[in-house]
């Protein structure tokens, strides 16, 4: 039988939200933590765990047909390489780091200067843009303590909370690029496999939107139902039922969660009353 071949990261930041996705697209994978290959009990498919640093070759060789990966490394080593989904997790930035205490102008405060990166095309590519000449120290961890020990006057590196960069004296002083975790497809995909990644890509994406909306159920009196039907969207138009009690009816929406709070509050003002919040656990539009 004809397998979808995946690759998602062995240990790291993207392994277990990887794994989460794909158990919420109801494919159960056997997981034997060692296990460097795994079947997908469910569907059509083979989990191979990788080095994320690795995976855009393994795309580009056809190995694998999709992986799951930052977009921060396909930048880096995969252009090539065709995004299917943006997920929506290990949402950061890449950017240059400065020491606090430097006087920064602007970009051209590079010229000349040392930069200590695990990301060597993505800084080049940036400099050679802006008509910058640096010199670039490749590491491949702990970036942010090259300037403390005088490898590097500057570093180029992942930034999510920024906490990092604080704990060594570091500040963010240019955003290359933003990243969040994404479905990357192999150039090499065979027509059968493609088949499969279109039905994957339909689970995915009733997962991703699901967990972009709640439920939300109300009570209102008939005379406010106007004004409360006013401020609700709803995947066609919100549901109206009558309650038991004469005069009252009971209100079904979908909400998109960061308008959430907002409309919560309007609603409140418009005389509804027993509002309920679910969770949603897929979402077919
Ligand atoms: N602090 C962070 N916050 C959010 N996302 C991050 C953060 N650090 C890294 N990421 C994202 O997670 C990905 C994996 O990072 P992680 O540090 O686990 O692996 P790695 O050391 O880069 O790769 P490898 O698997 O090759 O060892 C990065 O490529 C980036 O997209
Ligand atoms: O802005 P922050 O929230 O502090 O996150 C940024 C840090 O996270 C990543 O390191 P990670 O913890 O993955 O360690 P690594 O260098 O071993 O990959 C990245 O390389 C930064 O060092
Ligand atoms: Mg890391």
């Amino acid at each position: 039988m004809t397998k979808l071949r995946i690759a998602i990261q062995k240990a790291g930041r993207l392994n277990e939200e990887s794994l989460e996705i794909l158990k919420n697209c109801g494919i159960s994978i056997d997981n034997g933590k060692d296990q460097l290959k795994a079947s997908a009990r469910n569907f059509p498919m083979e989990v191979f765990y990788l080095r994320n640093g690795d995976i855009p070759q393994y795309l580009r060789d056809g190995v694998v047909d999709i992986a799951i990966i930052g977009e921060n490394v396909l930048i880096e080593k995969g252009h090539d390489i065709e995004i299917a989904e943006k997920l929506g997790f290990s949402k950061c930035r890449v950017s240059l780091a400065v020491p606090k205490s430097v006087k920064y102008n602007s970009v051209n405060d590079f010229e000349g200067k040392r930069i200590a990166t695990s990301y060597p095309n993505t800084v080049n590519s940036y400099l050679k843009e802006k008509g910058i000449n640096a010199d670039l120290h490749i590491i491949n961890g702990s970036v942010e303590i090259a300037p403390n020990i005088g490898l590097a006057d500057a570093i180029c590196d992942i930034v999510s909370s920024g906490s990092t960069l604080f704990k060594n004296n570091l500040k963010e002083v240019e955003v290359m690029l933003k990243s969040e975790a994404v479905l990357a497809v192999s150039k090499e995909i065979k027509e059968e496999r493609r088949i499969l990644l279109g039905r994957l890509q339909f689970r995915i994406q009733s997962v991703l939107q699901a967990r972009q909306s709640k439920y939300v159920l109300l009570n209102a009196p008939n005379d406010k139902l106007d004004a409360v039907l006013k401020l609700l969207p709803g995947m066609r138009s919100p549901t109206v039922l009558p309650l038991a009690e004469a005069g009252w009816s009971s209100v079904h929406t979908v909400i998109n969660k960061d308008k959430f709070w907002e409309v919560i509050d309007e609603l409140k003002k418009a005389g509804a009353e027993g509002i309920l919040v679910c969770p949603i656990e897929k979402m077919v539009l």
